[in-house]
């Protein structure tokens, strides 16, 4: 008898195959109640989901799952310590999204600086009938300071293209120093004020955690420069987006790009909205159709990888150790 999984998302067809050959499979549609959730994952071993929240609550009510297949890379929607007391594995889908979330990023960059979503509003309300007038120019890109906060996988991708691309002097500031990313990006390791003190580009890409929750605050938004421009493609939750609004509406910098919100979707009448200086896309760092059918291949891979011992799951770090103990 194939293992029980639920699969909380329609599937690419042949991915969906390569689940059928593996599992004896549900699927779920979206906005499910929590109580239709719990009913779909009952005698259910793997759960295949997009960011849902898994809960202490969901565990118990859920005792058959063992392992959760995150079709993300940030996994801040999984209760680590819950999981962990319920011995419940946590998987992930690392590396296949890094280079198309980097391309996000640098385009947020480039829309913000250019002014290109606002130009493009300008010619549709049919506004282009003489010159462009100043305060729609841009500011250059290439050969400024571009701060990276958060030198992972996503952040190095980022730091190739604007050094190799864009001419750009690289500052980082991460848990953990990388010499091998200094030595390919000519990269220079501050501390996280210096960085927002400095550079002309700020960007985050942290997970976000208990240590990284509204790491870019107050402060930090004070000590930037007029002309400073803050890309956030990591998670809402590690900016303090009061502070950032009001850095934004005083012009205390010059604008952000924001692919991520601590309260997502982002009604339209958010104050973030009224900014012109502000770029915002849907939470879509990764939506592209090759990477998102990558993301879930990994994930059914990942199912198949615990369930059946059969190749390399992407276990999230604060797991691995119920794998590398007996369960
Ligand atoms: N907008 C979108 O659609 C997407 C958003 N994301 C977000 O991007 C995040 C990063 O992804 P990815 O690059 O793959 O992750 P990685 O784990 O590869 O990189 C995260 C980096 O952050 C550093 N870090 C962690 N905690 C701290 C801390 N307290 N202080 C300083 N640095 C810290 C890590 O340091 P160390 O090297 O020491 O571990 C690591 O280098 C994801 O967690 C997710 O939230 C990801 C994909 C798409
Ligand atoms: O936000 C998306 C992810 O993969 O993490």
């Amino acid at each position: 008898m194939k293992p029980k999984i639920f699969i909380e998302c329609a599937l690419d067809q042949d991915i969906m195959a390569l689940a059928e050959q593996y599992f004896d499979c549900s699927v779920g549609t979206a906005n499910l109640t929590l109580q239709n959730k719990y009913d779909a994952l009952q005698g259910c071993v793997g759960y295949a989901v997009p960011m849902g929240n898994i809960t202490r609550e969901l565990l118990q009510a859920c005792p058959t799952l063992q392992v959760v297949s995150n079709i993300a890379v940030g996994y801040d929607n999984f209760d680590v310590q819950a999981m962990a007391e319920h011995h419940v594995i946590g998987t992930h889908t690392p590396y296949v999204l890094d280079d198309t979330v980097a391309d996000l990023t640098v385009g947020l960059m480039l829309a913000v600086a250019r002014q290109i979503t606002r130009l493009d509003k300008w010619i549709r309300t049919e506004q282009w009938q003489a010159g462009v007038p100043e305060t729609l120019f841009g500011i250059d890109v290439y050969g400024k300071k571009v701060g990276i906060i958060g030198m992972g996988r996503i952040g190095e991708k980022i730091a190739k293209r604007l050094k190799y691309g864009f001419d750009m002097s690289i500052y980082y500031y991460n848990r953990s120093r990388k010499p091998r990313i200094e030595q390919a990006y000519g990269a220079v390791y501050q501390s996280l004020n210096e960085i927002c003190a400095t550079c002309d580009f700020i960007i985050v890409m942290l997970p976000l955690t208990e240590q990284t929750k509204e790491i870019i605050g107050q402060v930090q938004f004070a000590c930037m420069q007029e002309h400073a421009i803050f890309i956030n493609t990591a998670r809402g939750g590690v900016v303090d987006e009061q502070a950032l609004l009001n850095a934004l509406k005083e012009q205390r910098i010059q604008g952000a790009g924001l692919d991520v919100f601590t309260t997502e979707p982002l009604l339209a009448d958010h104050p973030f909205t009224q900014l012109d200086q502000v770029v915002l896309t849907p939470h879509i760092g990764s939506a592209t159709l090759a990477t998102r059918n990558a993301m879930q291949r990994t994930a059914i891979n990942n199912l198949k990888a615990i369930l059946y011992q059969q190749g390399e799951a992407h276990i999230v770090p604060e797991l691995q150790h119920l794998v590398n103990n007996e369960r």
